[in-house]
């Protein structure tokens, strides 16, 4: 590997030539993270391997922030302040041009685990090289520092480029991902309407930057809860990318079911499909035995006790995520990055022939009577390319109904609670009591 020009952030003053105009810098210098006249600071390095141009900046910002603003100062982190000449090494690799990801909450645990499978070639295949967005805030700052350390010290080959910082006009600069899940957790005495409005307005936030500077056929995976209703803020916030590219996870919650089902049957769970988690990420959501199969056949012939799957059941799927805190002391963050590796798949691999996958998606012509203009989950197919279909052929009987418009009417009640974030007046915040998110008890 060629160091093909020393670059001064790392080198010391005698290595440099006498008559360079470089001098050396430190990385990541403290004085630059105070916050600008703007009371905000905005820190960015784009270590890369292949080509190693790494930069930071620190400037003022406004929300008004165009496309145009481009990365011109100078910075690097740790070995991506080598530059590096790898063009006759890039020539003999079959890779995929490189795609930009970005994922928010990037100091939390379960971007922990996810970031490692991204970086691996788990989610986009082994011939797809990456670079990896990561957005905290002033407080997590030194904690990204760690995971951009973790993410060199792992050499993973497609991972070309790493970059850290706490504006997402910077962060989502041409990103084809945005994995969101950076959120605040409710804490006692919080009312569910303080939660919607707090994150709501990070999801805000992060809309109107995704709608500036990501590609215009971004894919969003929202995760940080309330995820459903933070997604349709996010998408409202973003009027120039199409609704359809917006998802909440109810992936994690298609993946319980499926294992809770699996339990009952004595399978392996592998053999569970076509298995459909209806409405909001909470504990009104939906899942659907009666259109799931089980080695090919009907849930119901399978699994003959059907008050176990009407009552124990659903409730076990639409509180697994309390009782996983109660045993763990904390909210499933693994099984949630698989869920999210799963969703991404979903819609980059074809779906098997007659099955299908859940995804929380924008109800714009929804074929089951669903209320318009919310999120919510539903049964999808997709071709492998990023998008996907409604499944028409599901049955809906009145006993998925009946909850369906439960799941229905506490989203529509959270839409309500956000209407200022969606443009749509003053809101109104009434939510019905039980309206918890399965973590909570
Ligand atoms: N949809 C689903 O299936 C699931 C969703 N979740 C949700 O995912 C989210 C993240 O979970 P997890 O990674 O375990 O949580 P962590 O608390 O480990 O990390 C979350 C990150 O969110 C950021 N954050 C916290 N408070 C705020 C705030 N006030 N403003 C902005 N950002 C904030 C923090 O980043 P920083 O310090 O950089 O701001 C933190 O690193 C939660 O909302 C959780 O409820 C969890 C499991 C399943
Ligand atoms: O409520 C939480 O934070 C955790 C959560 O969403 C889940 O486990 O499904």
């Amino acid at each position: 590997m060629a160091v093909a020009e020393l670059n001064p952030c790392f080198a010391p003053k005698s290595l440099l030539h006498p008559s360079s105009s470089l001098s050396p810098r430190p990385c990541f210098p403290t004085h630059l993270r105070q916050p600008n006249a703007f009371g905000r600071i905005s820190y960015t390095s784009y270590p890369s391997i292949s080509c190693s141009i790494a930069t930071s900046k620190v400037k003022a910002l406004t929300v008004e922030r165009q496309k145009e603003e481009v990365n011109n100062e100078e910075d690097c982190y740790g070995i991506f302040c080598l530059t590096y000449d790898l063009k006759a090494e890039e020539e003999t690799k079959t890779w995929k041009k490189l795609i930009n990801v970005a994922v928010s909450g990037a100091a939390g645990t379960i971007s922990n685990h996810l970031l490692f499978k991204l970086a691996s070639g788990e989610v986009f295949g082994p011939d797809q090289p990456i670079a990896l967005k990561l957005l905290g805030s002033e407080r997590s700052f030194q904690a990204l520092e760690g995971v951009a350390m973790e993410l060199e010290d792992s050499l993973f080959p497609l991972l070309r480029e790493v970059s850290i910082g706490i504006d997402p006009y910077d962060v989502f600069q041409r990103v084809e991902w945005a994995v969101l899940i950076g959120a605040k957790p409710r804490g006692p005495g919080m009312e569910r309407a303080d939660l919607l409005d707090i994150n709501g307005k990070i999801f805000a936030q992060q809309g109107k930057a995704l709608n500036v500077v990501a590609s215009p056929n971004v894919k969003v995976i929202v995760v940080g809860n309330p995820c459903n209703t933070n997604a349709l803020i996010c998408l409202k916030n973003a009027p120039s990318i199409p609704a359809k590219n917006f998802h909440a996870l109810t992936r994690l919650d298609e993946n319980r079911a499926k294992c809770q089902l699996a339990l009952k049957a004595g399978v392996f769970y592998d053999k569970v499909s076509n298995m459909t988690i209806w409405g909001n990420h909470s504990t009104t959501q939906v899942p659907d035995f009666l259109n799931a199969r089980i080695d090919g056949f009907p849930v119901k012939d399978v699994i003959k006790d059907h008050k176990w799957l009407q009552e124990e059941f659903t409730e076990k799927v639409q509180k697994r995520g309390g009782a996983l805190i109660q045993k763990w002391g904390r909210s499933s963050a693994a099984s949630t990055a698989v869920s999210i590796v799963d969703a991404i798949r979903s819609l980059t691999t074809p779906t098997p022939e007659g099955d299908w996958f859940s995804s929380a998606v924008y109800t714009n012509g929804n074929p089951y009577g669903i209320a318009e203009d919310i999120v919510f989950s539903m049964p999808c197919r997709s071709k492998g390319n990023g998008d996907y279909e409604l499944v028409k052929d599901v049955i809906i009987d009145d006993y998925l109904r009946q909850r369906i418009i439960k799941s229905e009417a506490e989203l529509l009640a959270e839409k309500r609670c956000v209407a200022h974030l969606i443009g749509e007046g003053s809101s109104v915040c009434e939510l019905p009591g039980d309206t918890t998110l399965p973590g909570e008890k």
